[in-house]
C-alpha cells in the first residue's frame, strides 16, 4: 500500500486500558443480555468498553448523535455484531465508511480472529477510531486508514476476503467503491434496511457492470435480535465491466 495515508494501529502490543473520563456507563439493557451474550461470548466487556466510549467522547465529539445513546446497543453494537456469522474464521475483513467503528470495531471485539482495517476519510472521526483501537488494545488487530474507498482501492495491493459498509451509499455506489477493494472470489457486505430488497432489483444491472455477481439478501442474527441485520451480499466475480465469455454459438457456420 501506499504510504500517504494516515495509518495507524497493527503495532502495539494488545491490552484493554480503562475508558478515560469522557466514558458513560452504558448497562446492556435486560431483554438484551441473552443476545449480547452469544454474540459477544467473553468479548462482552471489551464491547461495554467500546459503548462507553461511543455514549462519551462518541457523542461529545459529534460522531454520535445523543439520542442514540438509550438505543447504543441493539441499533448499533448488536445489529452489527449479527454480520459475524457471514464471514469465516481468519479472514481479512475492510470496513468502508467505518464513523464511529461501525461495522468494522464492533466485528473486531467480537471477533478476534479477524484482522479489520477501518476506512474513513473524516479527520475527526479516525481520530476517535484510532484512540478507540488503542483504548480498547484492539491495535494488534485493527488498523485505522483516512481515506476515502476510491482512493485505498487504487493505492492498495492487498485485496480484502470481505469488505463491510453500513449507512455509506446506494448500493450501485457502494459496489463501485467496494468491490475493487475485495479479491475475486471476495464479498462486500453490505448492512442495509428494510428497503434493501428493492435497492437490489434497481442496482442489478449496475452491481453486474461491477463485476459483482447476483446480490443476495441475508437477514443476520435471527432469533437474537429483533428486527436482525439485514445484509446484502455481492460476491466480486471477475473486475468490472469484463462480463464473462459467451458460449459459442451452434448451428449452422457463417458463410465467409
Ligand atoms: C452515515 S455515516 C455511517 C458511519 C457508520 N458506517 C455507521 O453505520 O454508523 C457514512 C460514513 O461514510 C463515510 N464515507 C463517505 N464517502 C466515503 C467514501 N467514498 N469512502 C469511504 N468512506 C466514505 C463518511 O465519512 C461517513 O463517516
Amino acid at each position: 500500500m501506499r504510504d500517504d495515508f494516515e495509518v495507524s494501529g497493527n503495532s502495539g502490543p494488545g491490552g484493554v486500558r480503562p475508558p478515560g473520563p469522557s466514558a458513560v456507563d452504558v448497562p446492556v439493557p435486560v431483554e438484551l443480555a441473552d443476545a449480547t451474550r452469544a454474540l459477544f461470548g467473553d468479548r462482552q466487556p471489551l464491547a461495554a468498553a467500546y459503548a462507553e466510549l461511543l455514549a462519551g467522547d462518541g457523542v461529545l465529539r459529534g460522531l454520535i448523535g445523543p439520542r442514540e445513546t438509550p438505543r447504543l446497543w441493539d441499533r448499533h453494537l448488536l445489529n452489527c455484531a449479527a454480520v459475524a456469522e457471514l464471514i469465516p474464521a481468519g479472514r481479512r475483513v475492510l470496513d468502508v465508511g467505518s464513523g464511529a467503528g461501525l461495522p468494522g470495531l464492533v466485528l473486531a471485539i467480537a471477533r478476534p480472529d479477524l484482522s479489520v482495517v477501518l476506512i474513513e476519510p473524516l479527520a475527526r472521526r479516525t481520530a476517535f477510531l484510532t484512540e478507540a483501537v488503542e483504548t480498547l488494545g484492539l491495535t494488534n488487530s485493527v488498523t485505522v486508514v483516512r481515506a476515502r474507498a476510491e482512493e485505498y482501492a487504487a493505492a492498495s495491493s492487498s485485496p480484502a476476503d470481505i469488505v463491510t459498509a453500513r449507512a455509506v451509499a446506494p448500493l450501485d455506489r457502494l459496489a463501485g467503491w467496494c468491490l475493487p477493494l475485495a479479491a475475486v472470489g471476495g464479498r462486500l457486505l453490505a448492512l442495509k434496511g428494510s428497503s434493501a430488497a428493492d435497492e437490489v432489483v434497481e442496482h442489478r444491472d449496475a452491481v453486474r457492470e461491477l463485476g459483482g455477481g447476483s446480490p443476495v439478501v441475508h437477514r443476520c442474527g435471527r432469533g437474537l435480535i429483533d428486527p436482525p441485520t439485514i445484509v446484502v451480499e455481492i460476491v466480486r466475480e471477475r473486475a468490472a465491466g469484463r462480463q464473462p465469455s459467451r458460449r459459442p454459438r451452434t448451428g449452422r457456420p457463417r458463410r465467409r
